[in-house]
């Protein structure tokens, strides 16, 4: 919630200066209060889909006290689906048409698990497309997600995404580097994020189409970017809604996989997240997986819930800080009507009034 500047008070001026969201008292007292819609696209495969639900639920529930939020959730054809999720899907999930119906004044964006190396050839792309193409004309502002991201940079800004060559994988340190961005003036300088993918889009491909970078790291490169217009589209690479156990979740995964041989190495571990006494454990249990394969034994059960006992989670705050910035962003530029993205004045080529650097 914004500050208010009831009085001539020259710290007001100074804190707007710094990028703090400060409201002028004509224009406190003329705001129109009233609840946030925001849609959550959901294109998760079946095993995360409500995993991902909670995850973006609580961040957008915890990013801020006071204000009340609508979470719209909605999923595309194309995806493959079992007929379970699919029931879930009918029975909980709207339409597409109906949030159309209704507008919205923010969407998020999900990744999804994708096989194939060209995003334009999946089935998805099509339904997806008019999703975005809609949003960018009609919803304040959207935040897309790894995958989603990488989709977008394609069909509006004609940057393929590149094959990495292995997967960046694990919780990295990274560095505000746009601090004049409202977005991110106010959060920690340095933080974490867990990253999960196979492919990237460099800072190089991003500039290169008007994009402002917020957020990088030396290791895992972009996290944060935003359209050139500072508001419209946000783009992460990064997984900020991740639970504390969703990286531990997918290496189990991936020992699954190597034990029924759909892949042919065991996994490495994902970076950063192990203490020296976890590894050990899990260097303890491969040798054991290992040795039972080779002797035609059942390997023994992953020992998952005295592994998730001594994790941490470094990267909550912070993607809680961003995710309230957004929301009192969107707050001050969209117009009472949801179906509105802007209020009257507010310039669609630069809502926040942002004087880039
Ligand atoms: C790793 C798995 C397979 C784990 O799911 P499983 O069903 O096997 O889990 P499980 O061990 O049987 O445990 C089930 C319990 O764990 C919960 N659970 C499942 N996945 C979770 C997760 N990721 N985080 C937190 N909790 C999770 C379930 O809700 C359930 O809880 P209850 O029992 O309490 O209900 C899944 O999370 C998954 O598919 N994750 C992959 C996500 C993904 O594909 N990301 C790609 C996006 S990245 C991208 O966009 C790609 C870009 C690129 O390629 O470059
Ligand atoms: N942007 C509106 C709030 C949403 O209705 C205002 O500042 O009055």
């Amino acid at each position: 919630m914004p500050l208010v500047a009831h009085n001539a008070l020259p710290t007001f001026e100074r804190l707007r200066r710094d990028g703090q969201n400060i409201l002028e008292s004509d224009r406190a007292l003329q705001q129109d209060i009233r609840e946030l819609h925001i849609g959550l696209l959901n294109m998760m495969p079946d095993t995360a889909l409500t995993a991902t639900e909670r995850q973006f639920f609580r961040l957008i529930g915890q990013s801020n006290q006071i204000a009340q939020f609508y979470v719209h959730p909605f999923s595309l054809d194309g995806l493959q689906r079992s007929p379970e999720t699919m029931a879930y899907i009918k029975r909980y999930y709207e339409s597409f048409n109906e949030i159309k119906t209704q507008g919205l004044d923010a969407l998020i964006i999900t990744g999804a698990n994708v096989a194939g190396a060209d995003l334009s050839q999946e089935p998805f792309w099509q339904p997806l497309k008019e999703v975005v193409d809609w949003a960018t004309t009609q919803v304040t502002s959207t935040v897309c997600s790894c995958l989603a991201t990488h989709a977008v940079m394609q069909f509006r800004y004609n940057q393929q995404r590149r094959p990495l060559g292995f997967k960046r994988w694990g919780v990295y340190p990274h560095r505000v580097v746009a601090r004049y961005h409202p977005l991110v003036s106010n959060v920690n300088t340095l933080f974490d994020v867990p990253h999960s993918r196979f492919n990237e889009i460099t800072r190089a491909q991003f500039e290169a189409v008007g994009c402002h970078v917020l957020a990088e790291s030396a290791m895992a490169g972009v996290h944060l970017a935003v359209s050139d217009d500072g508001l419209r589209l946000i783009m992460l690479q990064g997984h900020p809604e991740y639970d504390t156990i969703s990286l531990l979740k997918e290496y189990k995964r991936e020992i699954r996989r190597f034990i029924s041989s759909d892949r042919d190495n065991y996994p490495p571990f994902p970076d950063h997240i192990f203490s020296v006494k976890i590894k050990a454990i899990l260097t303890e249990y491969r040798e054991r997986v290992e040795y039972c394969l080779i002797h035609r034994q059942t390997p023994p059960e992953f020992p998952e819930a005295r592994i998730a006992a001594g994790l941490d989670n470094t990267w909550q705050d912070t993607a809680e800080g961003v995710m309230d910035n957004w929301m009192g962003l969107i707050y001050r530029v969209t117009h009472s009507d949801r179906r509105i993205p802007f209020m009257d004045g507010v310039d669609p080529l630069n809502p926040l009034g942002l004087s880039f650097k």
